[in-house]
């Protein structure tokens, strides 16, 4: 008897055809972005990675709907992306809390806004903090964090939205090592637990191998005299459970490395 597949949830389905980029006019401006295609399917970990310039916020930028694209076609869910909301998460490496409020009332703010009855949104406050690990610090102010418990309180806020794709810029970029590691640990969790599909962009190859089922390696960008493009799509077939001095995880990170590196 053939077998009955669950319905996959699609809301956080990336599809990027031929799309281009200018920042001012076209022909006159700066092409940040050229001839690019990507396709997301729902629940996917990708990372972007590439050299300085090549277009890589620009692109997450694009699939917030904070910046238009010049050409092609960016659909999220199957539609076309026409400006931010609030099923598209941002994260940026700069956490953007409001300093007079504190982590609970940061992380009510978006279902406020929704219009979620308040009771509700302090309840789903409540839970996406205790998902980051921060329930004993719901009432303290961001102030008094630390930047990693900072990192938290930005990424618990983003998925109190409960959102289909969430969108990382370097989200770790400003944290100590330590920290950095155990953020990429509760990430990996907080992933499994949500089934929204990321888009993480990182300097960090190591931290792209360790985090992602694939890769996206960009090269180009208007400081080399063509736009940016995708260079290839890396697959990491490592599993679950990943040991970032393994020798099959230094190949990939090799590989990938050479590849930034052919393009720049
Ligand atoms: N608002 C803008 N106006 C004009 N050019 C821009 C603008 N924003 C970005 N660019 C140019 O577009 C190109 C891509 O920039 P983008 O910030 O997307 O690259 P990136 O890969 O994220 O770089 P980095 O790794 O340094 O953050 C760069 O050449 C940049 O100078």
């Amino acid at each position: 008897m053939a077998r009955i597949e669950p319905p996959v949830p699609l809301e956080g389905q990336v599809r990027i055809e031929q799309m281009a980029k200018w920042y001012g006019p076209v022909g006159e401006g700066v092409e940040a972005l050229g001839g690019l295609n990507l396709d997301v399917p729902a629940g996917e970990f990708l990372a972007v990675v590439g050299a300085s310039g090549c277009g890589k916020s620009t692109l997450l930028r694009i699939l917030a709907g904070f910046e238009d694209h010049t050409d092609g076609q960016v659909e999220v869910g199957g539609a076309p992306v026409t400006g931010p909301s609030p099923r598209r998460g941002v994260v940026f490496q700069d956490y953007g809390l409001f300093p007079w409020l504190t982590v609970s009332e940061n992380v009510r703010y978006g279902p406020r806004q929704r219009r979620v009855p308040r009771r509700r949104a302090k309840e789903i406050a409540a839970r996406y903090i205790e998902t980051v690990g921060l329930s004993r610090f719901a009432d303290r102010f961001p102030g008094e964090l630390s930047g990693g418990m900072q990192q938290r309180v930005a990424i618990a806020r983003v998925l109190a939205n409960e959102p289909a794709l969430l969108l990382m810029d370097e989200p770790f970029g400003a944290l100590d090592a330590l920290t950095r590691t155990s953020m990429q640990h509760e990430l990996k969790r907080i992933h499994a637990e949500t089934s929204a599909t990321v888009v993480f962009v990182t300097h960090s190859i190591e931290e792209a191998v360790y985090l992602a089922d694939r890769v996206v390696v960009m090269t180009g960008g208007p400081s080399h005299g063509v736009p940016g493009r995708i260079e290839k799509i890396v697959d990491v077939d490592l599993g679950d459970h990943r040991d970032v001095n393994a020798p099959d995880f230094n190949a990939i990170e090799r590989a990938i490395s050479d590849l930034v590196h052919v393009g720049a």
